[in-house]
């Protein structure tokens, strides 16, 4: 059944860790709130591709596969690519789920599409050499170095949250199944893709393989979102603004930046490496390629508002 496009922005949204909890249950909890936001946007007639992280989840699928391999000697490994794809299928049948739910709470007719995707990467990007994704649980620090030692994992400290296993993370460079994202958002479905960033998967003459990595989801909804010149780039995480001086008492809330001040703040160490820093990075790229383009970055609650103009901080040309 064909469904009305909404008359509004054409947005590209990266839902955050707080947007999805740890574990399947929470999550299911959680994306009953995460939908409501998404559906505000949806009856303001704004067309919405959903894409969402998933280091948590797809370590947690491959550690337990593991865990279950060692133990039972009968339960195959998972390897990354398809831990990957499970997370991809699992968050976006409970995101899907909640958005369908929400709308048919508000009486809106229309409907959500998934798409599990797949995103090029390049064999020789040097991320391979150097993982800095943290996947999984946090640990304490002799947890992560015990269990580093037992499974050949690298563990790093995470943004001064605790220790987490890290694997590499290269560049996203093409997502193999755009056509089909952008051709159901144009029919008019709210898309959930790209999840996690989208599989790494390398690409051969005639054939796509998929590689041991975790892409940045904000890294991969920001080429999506300049591949199609979506309007925004929406990205949801826990703060309703950038800061400088972030955690100080001398906190300030970005309103709005340039790309030139946002650079700025940058050279400055103003966001932390593997938290705020890829996500303002994510923005810049995608405002940069498409100058038209606002990138939003904002918490949940605060989603709607944003749009309007009302909150968040924006990164402009
Ligand atoms: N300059 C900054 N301004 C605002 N938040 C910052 C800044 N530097 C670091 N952060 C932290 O970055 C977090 C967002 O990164 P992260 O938690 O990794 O994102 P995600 O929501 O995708 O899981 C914020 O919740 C905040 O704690
Ligand atoms: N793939 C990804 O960026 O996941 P997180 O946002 O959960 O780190």
């Amino acid at each position: 059944m064909p469904y009305m496009k909404g008359e509004g922005k054409s947005v590209v949204i990266a839902l955050g860790g707080n947007a999805l909890g740890n574990t399947p249950q929470e999550q299911l909890e959680l994306v009953k709130n995460t939908a409501k936001h998404i559906v505000d946007m949806v009856a303001e007639g704004i067309n919405v591709v959903v894409t969402h992280g998933n280091g948590p989840q797809v370590g947690m699928i491959n550690n337990a596969f593991g865990f279950a391999s060692k133990n039972d000697g009968k339960t195959p490994e998972m390897p990354f690519p398809e831990a990957g794809a499970m997370s991809q299928g699992y968050i976006g049948y409970q995101l899907s789920q909640a958005i369908l739910s929400e709308m048919k709470r508000r009486g809106i007719m229309r409907s959500t599409a998934n798409v599990i995707t797949q995103t090029v990467v390049y064999p020789d990007d040097p991320a391979f050499d150097n993982p800095t994704k943290p996947v999984g649980a946090f640990m304490t620090e002799e947890e992560a170095k015990e269990k580093a030692e037992a499974n050949g994992w690298t563990v790093k400290e995470d943004a001064g949250r605790g220790w987490r296993r890290v694997v590499a993370s290269p560049t996203p460079r093409r997502i193999v199944e755009f056509d089909a994202v952008k051709d159901l958002m144009d029919a008019g479905y709210i898309v959930v893709s790209t999840g996690g960033g989208g599989v790494p998967v390398i690409e051969r003459n005639d054939s796509y393989e998929g590689v041991a990595a975790v892409i940045d989801k904000d890294r991969s909804a920001s080429m999506l979102a300049a591949s199609f010149n979506a309007d925004m780039l929406v990205i949801l995480t826990a703060v309703e603004k950038v800061c400088v001086n972030f955690g100080t008492p001398e906190q300030e809330a970005i309103d709005s930046m340039s790309i030139a001040q946002a650079r700025e703040y940058i050279a400055q160490g103003q966001f932390a490496p593997g938290s705020m820093l890829p996500k303002v990075e994510a923005c810049i790229d995608y405002v940069e390629r498409y100058p038209r383009g606002k990138a939003l970055i904002t918490s949940l609650e605060c989603a709607a508002a944003g749009l309007r103009g009302e909150t968040g901080t924006i990164i402009k040309a």
